[in-house]
């Protein structure tokens, strides 16, 4: 008589047929519900892309267009109801809908505390952060706008002429030092490496920053995070902590690959700072360090109460990958479309040659270094020529977008009043998009930002880092981008050697940036010809 072991193994492949099976219709049934939901939405709220049908086969008919033509769906929505001040909902398939707020009301969205209205939790969503990042403590407990904060930033001034090493050594090697030919480049996938080795070298020096297995690891770490999402958010709750490692797994051994790198440094870190006598780790770095490392350590030892969680190396390994994901993709994508923003644009070469005679004339004038912070703060038009991309073509559609966390809701100005869990905020896109706040919105204008703008009487030109009202590829307020001094400088630092050193021939059309539920992926395989300049 066969055991009953024998007897559950025989039928184990028809019990995972049958799982999996009901799993799929169970997503399946929950995504056609997704299409006709009204997500407890108040029903005075007008829908956007409904056309004729204010129903539930409006709401799929919109539910459907979010997948394809989101970019539609937010035009008609910003003309017809953001300009007349009227808030409207935006169908999001993927993700759930959003209110979407009329300009008029930032002030309010911004005033709202976290316990009511939740940024954070918005981002987690639609990175899915709580499958794609590999460590619990990432996702309840983040610490990178702290550390970013207090110890990227204020230090950013030790790391200009590491930044300006590693541009140069890193534009030698993939734009090459050919005086006489053009050479066709992929421009997303050199400025990958060279983004990557700029910041690994601020974040852990020299050594690591010149081992090409290790900065491939990190650029490529979550690179296809938008598909992850996408899909693991397709299923219900329930099912996402057994489709997540699926979706996730060539990023799991990347993370892996990567900690295997640093996990024996950070091992000889809290070897070399544990005091013998107590067996205890002690605060102060004799040799006084300055890495990401150190800056982990700083920072946990900086808290009133000292959690000895921060000190796990799997914790800093794991945070050390989620900030090279924030620090080098974020950058890569804005320095691609910039410089196909400028290939592009009427006036590629005057751009081109502004943008030299500014880096030549500061560098003559400082004292010390030509990228140091105070020239680089000076370098207004590289500036504008940033800012104005990122406008026009950044990567994310939303400006500001919080998720009601108060159980009761909340009212929002118009009366309205949106239940716990719906996503309400503005859209960064239609705002940079409207012409009332960009004559020519439309174009590629490089020096739009540096000829200024009025404040108390006086045109001053607008810094990349500076967010508004208006300007939102940062986001905007208590929760705007921390690392956007870091990617400034080393945005500028990289730009301004492209224009100082090399030829960009011309294009006639630039590449269409695609959208995928909200990410807004740059050109991703197409090529420029770029030849070294005789200096
Ligand atoms: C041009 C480059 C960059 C752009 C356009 C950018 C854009 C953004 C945006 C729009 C957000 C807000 C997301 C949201 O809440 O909806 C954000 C958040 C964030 N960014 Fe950046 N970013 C850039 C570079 C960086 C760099 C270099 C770092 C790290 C050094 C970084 C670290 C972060 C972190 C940690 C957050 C989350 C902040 C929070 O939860 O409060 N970013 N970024």
């Amino acid at each position: 008589m066969a055991s009953l072991w024998q007897i559950a193994f025989a039928s184990a492949p028809n019990i995972f047929g049958a799982t999996v099976t009901a799993a799929l219709f169970i997503t399946f049934l929950n995504l056609v519900r997704r299409i006709f939901s009204t997500a407890s939405l108040p029903s005075n709220l007008p829908w956007v892309g409904v056309g004729k049908f204010n129903n539930c086969l409006g709401r799929a008919k919109s539910n459907l267009a979010s997948i394809f033509h989101l970019k539609n769906l937010l035009d008609e929505g910003y003309a017809k109801y953001s300009k007349n001040d009227k808030t409207y909902v935006l169908p999001y398939f993927i993700n759930g809908p959003q209110v979407v707020l009329p300009p008029s009301q930032i002030s309010w969205l911004m005033e709202q505390a976290d316990d009511v209205l939740s940024q954070e939790l918005v981002n987690r969503e639609f990175l899915q952060a709580d499958y794609a990042f590999f460590h619990a403590n990432m996702v309840d407990n983040p610490v990178h706008p702290d550390i970013i904060q207090h110890q990227l930033t204020k230090k950013l001034g030790n790391f200009t002429d590491d930044i300006a090493d590693e541009v140069l050594a890193a534009l030698d090697e993939y734009w090459g030092t050919d005086t006489e030919e053009w050479r066709e480049v992929k421009v997303y996938d050199t400025m990958l490496p060279i983004i990557s080795r700029i910041s690994i070298r601020v974040f852990m020096g020299r050594q690591l920053c010149r081992n090409k297995t290790f900065t491939s690891i990190c650029g490529n770490y979550i690179r296809k995070v938008a598909l992850a999402a996408a899909a693991i958010s397709l299923f219900p709750n329930f099912l996402k902590p057994f489709v997540g490692p699926i979706f996730t797994v060539f990023d799991y051994i990347l993370y892996r690959r990567c900690r295997s790198f640093l996990m024996p440094i950070i091992h000889d870190r809290l070897d070399e700072l544990r005091r013998p006598d107590v067996l205890k780790i002690t605060s102060e770095d004799p040799q006084g360090r300055n890495d990401y490392v150190q800056w982990a350590l700083d920072h946990a030892f900086a808290k009133p109460v000292v959690n000895p969680v921060e000190f796990d190396p799997r914790v800093i390994a794991s945070r050390f990958s989620v900030l090279a994901f924030a620090a080098i993709q974020s950058s890569v994508i804005t320095l691609t479309n910039a410089i196909f923003d400028i290939a592009a644009s009427s006036e590629c070469a005057e751009s081109l040659t502004t943008l030299r005679k500014e880096v030549l004339d500061i560098a003559e004038d400082a004292t010390a270094t030509p990228w140091s912070k105070t020239a680089l703060s000076r370098m207004t038009h590289l500036d504008s020529a940033l800012r104005e991309s990122l406008r026009l073509n950044g990567f994310v559609e939303r400006g500001i977008m919080k998720k009601v966390v108060a159980p009761e809701g909340v009212t929002l100005p118009d009366g309205s009043h949106i239940p716990c869990g719906t996503k309400v905020g503005i859209s960064g896109y239609s705002i940079h998009h409207d012409e009332a706040n960009y004559p020519d919105a439309n174009k590629y204008d490089a020096f739009r930002f540096a000829r200024g703008h009025e404040t108390e009487g006086k045109k001053r030109p607008q810094r990349l880092v500076n967010t508004s009202d208006i300007f939102m590829s940062f986001s905007h307020g208590s929760h705007s981008c921390p690392g956007r001094f870091f990617a400034a400088n080393q945005l500028k630092t990289a730009l301004g050697h492209i224009a100082l050193l090399y030829d960009i021939e011309p294009i006639a059309d630039r590449p269409v940036n695609k959208w995928f539920f909200g990410h807004i992926a740059p050109p991703l395989t197409e090529t420029l010809r770029v030849r070294r300049r005789k200096m």
